[in-house]
């Protein structure tokens, strides 16, 4: 299988600082625009393009080699336009890699990464020293960013004018522009389904629902306008809140509709997005980290047990608190469960009555280690009316 043709013209990558890059074309010619962030991940590449967290990030892969495995019909994370999981949208704005593969050597290839980012418009740049570029976005935090190629390219000073141009990533709502408009079912493996689930797409991953799925549960995936009065008409027995991008101090609706839930005293689970959500809910705030944990071999504490669990990450906002702490909610006491190994980050908070949870890394574990799948299982138990 061809590898696709790039590597022909010219493409910049202009950072808002005013630090310029220069590369090869990448996917299609053009430009973007977005925040420039890096990922750590060696796999999955396929993953993190079509996770719709990345919507207005310029994604750098800190993996020398990308696209060995070209793009196949079964790694999409986020759904097609019309529900269907196998035509699945890429989310970055831009992509930023060192070498792309020239052939695609996968049994589950159906096509290229470089056919697939040309066939949904998605501006890529290559041959980049990402070593070097990634120093800078940790020295100097993430920053707003352009990739800008063929009829695009300009003088450095009218590049830099357009960079600088758009909106910050700080401040961004960007929730609606990724969710479901109409919602969808996912049905139980196996048949019956033992619980029924509201799933809040603030953003979903397609593997969340299919681990919920799994569990014998069947998953109503709502829009981020959802209502108490719709996940109350479902009967549903549990809510879950999706990961997704931007800024969680925005999310006021969804901050809203948590509270209301948390008054029923219906169980609550969220990942990512809805760890920030759920900790708003309960009285804490968000902050914009300095270039946030993206990658799939980020170490967590848990600290009820001690234990640690390596997880994937993918997020630039964290809540603000310390390793342990338990503070006062009107829900009932709440503590601080989880802290990132690397940096002390919070990773997770709880209810100590175990009614409601989350977590800021990913267990659905797409790509990624699958050390933290117990806390779907945990989420059954709590359904199952075993809040420990
Ligand atoms: N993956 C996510 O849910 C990301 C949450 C949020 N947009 C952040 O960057 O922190």
């Amino acid at each position: 299988m061809s590898g696709g043709n790039f590597g022909g013209g010219t493409a910049l990558l202009v950072l808002e600082d005013g630090r310029i890059f220069r590369g090869t074309t990448f996917g299609a010619v053009g430009q973007t625009l977005g925040e420039a962030v890096f990922s750590t991940g060696m796999t999955g590449y396929q993953e993190t393009l079509t996770d719709p967290s990345y919507h207005r990030q310029i994604v750098v892969s800190t993996a020398p080699q990308i696209g060995n495995t070209g793009w196949n019909q079964e790694d999409n994370e986020s759904v097609g336009p019309t529900g269907d999981f196998t035509e699945a949208k890429i989310w970055v704005a831009g992509y930023v890699v060192r070498d792309p593969s020239r052939r695609t050597s996968s049994w589950r290839a159906t096509g290229s990464l470089q056919d697939e980012l040309v066939r949904q418009g998605v501006v890529g740049i290559a041959g980049i020293d990402t070593r070097a570029l990634v120093r800078h976005l940790r020295t100097r935090g993430s920053m707003r960013a352009g990739v800008f190629s063929g009829d695009a390219l300009a003088p450095d000073a009218e590049l830099l004018a357009r960079v600088k141009d758009q909106p910050s990533m700080l401040g961004a709502d960007l929730a609606g522009e990724v969710s479901t408009t109409s919602g969808y079912v996912v049905e139980p493996v196996g048949g019956e389904a033992r619980f029924t689930v509201a799933a809040i797409d603030l953003g979903i991953k397609t593997n969340t629902p299919r681990m919920f799925a799994e569990r014998g549960m069947r998953v109503h995936v709502l829009p981020s306008t959802a209502t108490l009065h719709d996940i109350l008409d479902l009967e549903a027995d549990g809510v879950f809140l999706s990961n997704g991008p931007g800024d969680p101090a925005t999310a006021d609706g969804a901050v809203h509709l948590t509270k209301e839930v948390l008054g029923q005293g219906l169980p609550l689970f969220g990942i990512c997005f809805g760890n920030q959500i759920l900790g708003r809910a309960l009285g804490l705030n968000t902050y914009k980290m300095k270039f946030g944990h993206r990658g799939i071999n980020i170490p967590v504490v848990e600290h009820d047990t001690g234990r640690i669990a390596i997880t994937a990450q993918n997020h630039g906002f964290a809540l603000e608190g310390e390793a342990g702490q338990e503070f006062a909610t009107p829900f009932g006491r709440a503590v601080i469960s989880h802290t990132c190994a690397n940096d002390g980050a919070v990773e997770g908070v709880r209810l100590l009555d175990g009614s409601a949870f989350s977590v800021q890394y990913h267990p659905e574990a797409a790509a990624g280690p699958h050390d933290a799948a117990y806390l779907f299982d945990r989420f059954t138990s709590l359904l199952e009316g075993d809040k420990n």
